[in-house]
């Protein structure tokens, strides 16, 4: 019997973010392996015309939960959805709910975040610092808490190239920070950012520390753990390989480029790509859970949920292996063949934009407003660009993880918790794993059909001929212009066409001799 199954039975959780990419896969997992437990609280808010409701309805009719229904027939009566909003006072929970969650909740899992890295300096404090001071404060009043776990990122030090598994404090106290966010005007905010930001790339990255500085300082009496993950991906084993949701990290650019969108990237190849499946990440997570309520460590204990330094692979190898996949499995209607590579310099990054990206698409438009359409590629790759240049940061550098206390988690858990909840990444088999994970993306975000495969390379056949005719039309063009302009071209041309036309003739004189 697994340890952490038996004690998350009967529990309370209250879990924020529960809607987001890792959110849904915590609450899967929870349901699935302690189908026993009592409740689990959601914090969420409507979105896009959905009532709270119709999204819980969503999410557990979802592929995600397939399994869940079979094991956990009434799993529609144990999560509790309740209205929140993180960036209003105390969360603009009702009166009654507040007072249920204070007096029930055992366990919290505080998920909730704003991922963006372009976000304003504002929202991201008010989300990732200011709603998880709060969530700390309510934390702090109920009786029944057993541990408190928060969700970071690897990356909130990313300033550092080794980080440990310990808080790094930010010049400015958090608290001065989300003081000022309140009288401070945008146009000041905006100009104060680069220098709060320090040399973090952008306001995500440094919200998320400050978020840390907070759970050190409001800790109080609590039962506290952080949790930082790399970039995380697709499930890896649970409940099936492949799953993903949402555009961030890697996914985004995997799609770019199986769609022929993104066709080079400045990156170093032999940099480490630190990612880490959201399966390892959620059992990491409630392994932490059950330690933290069941050992009490005397203080708060940092978990790095990484892969480089147990099981490294670098970007080289994770491009090679999805362009590979996409050859078995491509996309369906490319815009290109996909063949992204990586460049190592600003310089061929830019020549290699304006040639493999904005001259397509400027060349498309012109195509679509002779057709009478709409033109939209230039739009799309403008976006294309703001994200690669965003993410760039992260593909050209390597970071080293500590993992002291992750491995000594794992040296914590009996053998069956081992294979239950396990996060030993150094299982995972890369090739196999990225492989599943472009076929997720094809399945679950993109929603393609398997057969269509061999139309999307019926298509991408299509799409190679017209490269190969526009490749030699235009070398046709450059070429005429250049013999009508230089005299050294109309000799190398009357060269090569003497030197072809003596071949010939000598090919066919030797076969009439012959006969
Ligand atoms: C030697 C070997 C040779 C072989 C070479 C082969 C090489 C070839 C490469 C092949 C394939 C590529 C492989 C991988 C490449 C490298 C990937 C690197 C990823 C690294 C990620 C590092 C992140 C690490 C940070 C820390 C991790 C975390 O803690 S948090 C999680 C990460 N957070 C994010 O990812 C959020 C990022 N998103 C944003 O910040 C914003 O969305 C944005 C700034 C990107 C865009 O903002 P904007 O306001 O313009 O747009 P928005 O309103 O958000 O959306 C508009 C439309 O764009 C779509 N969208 C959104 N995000 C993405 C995205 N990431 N990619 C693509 N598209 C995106 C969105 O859905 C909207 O679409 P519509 O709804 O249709 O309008
Ligand atoms: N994804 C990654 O690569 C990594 C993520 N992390 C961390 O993991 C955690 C989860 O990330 P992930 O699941 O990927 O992120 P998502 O963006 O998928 O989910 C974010 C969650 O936060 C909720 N949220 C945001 N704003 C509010 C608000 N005002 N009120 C209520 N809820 C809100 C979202 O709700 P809604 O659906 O309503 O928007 C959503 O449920 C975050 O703390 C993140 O920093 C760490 C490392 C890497």
């Amino acid at each position: 019997m697994s340890m952490i199954a038996a004690f998350y039975s009967g529990k309370s959780i209250l879990i924020t973010g529960a809607t987001g990419f890792m959110g849904k896969v915590l609450m899967e997992k929870l349901f699935r392996t302690s189908p026993d437990l009592k409740v689990i609280y959601i914090l969420v808010r409507p979105k896009a015309g959905q009532t709270t409701q119709q999204r819980v309805f969503q999410i557990l009719n979802s592929k995600l939960f397939e399994k869940v229904k079979e094991i956990c027939p009434n799993v529609h009566e144990k999560i509790r959805a309740i209205y929140a909003d993180l960036n209003q006072n105390d969360f603009a929970i009702s009166k009654e709910d507040m007072q249920e969650l204070l007096s029930c909740t055992n366990i919290v899992f505080h998920c909730a975040a704003t991922v963006r890295f372009d976000d304003h300096l504002r929202h991201a404090v008010q989300l990732n610092v200011t709603a998880t001071q709060q969530l700390l404060i309510m934390a702090s009043q109920m009786p029944k808490l057993e541990a408190f776990i928060h969700i970071s990122t690897a990356f909130s030090n990313c300033n550092l190239t080794h980080i440990d598994e310990v808080i790094y404090p930010c010049p400015v106290e958090p608290k001065k920070i989300i003081d000022s966010m309140e009288w401070l005007d945008d146009a000041i905010i905006d100009e104060i950012t680069p220098k709060l930001i320090g040399d973090r790339p952008n306001t995500y990255t440094y919200t998320k520390a400050l978020g840390e500085m907070v759970v050190q300082q409001e800790s109080r009496n609590l039962n506290i753990a952080i949790i930082r993950p790399s970039i995380v991906g697709a499930t890896w084993q649970e409940p099936f390989p492949g799953w993903v949701d949402n555009l961030n990290g890697p996914s985004g650019l995997i799609i770019a480029a199986g769609k022929g969108f993104l066709r080079s990237i400045r990156g170093a190849p032999m940099a480490v790509a630190d990612l880490i499946p959201v399966d390892t990440v959620v059992n990491l997570t409630l392994a932490v859970g059950w330690y933290t309520a069941v050992h009490r460590p005397k203080s708060t204990l940092i978990y790095h949920c990484t892969s480089g330094n147990l099981n490294p692979c670098n970007w080289g190898k994770m491009g090679f292996q999805v362009l590979a996949t996409f050859e078995k499995v491509p996309f369906e209607r490319a815009f290109r063949r996909p063949n992204a590579d990586f460049t190592a310099n600003t310089i061929t990054s830019q020549y290699w934009n304006a040639v493999s990206h904005r001259a397509p698409a400027i060349i498309y438009d012109f195509y679509l407003r002779l057709t009478g359409r709409k033109p939209r590629m230039t739009k799309i790759m403008n976006r294309l660009l703001k994200t690669v240049s965003m993410i760039e940061y992260f593909v050209n550098r390597s970071w080293e993880w500590s993992t002291y206390n992750t491995e000594m988690l794992m040296s914590e858990l009996s053998p069956e918790d081992q294979r239950v909840f396990n996060f030993d990444v150094r299982q995972l088999n890369w090739l196999e794993y990225i492989e599943n994970y472009v076929l997720g993306i094809k399945k679950y975000l993109l929603k393609e059909d398997m057969a269509g495969i061999p139309e999307a390379k019926q298509h991408l056949k299509r799409l190679r001929n017209i490269h190969y005719l526009f490749n030699t039309a235009l070398f046709l063009i450059a070429w005429r212009l250049l013999i009508a302009r230089s005299q050294m071209a109309r000799n190398v041309w009357f060269f090569i066409v003497s030197f072809c036309y003596k071949f010939l003739s000598y090919f066919r004189a030797s076969s009439t001799l012959k006969v």
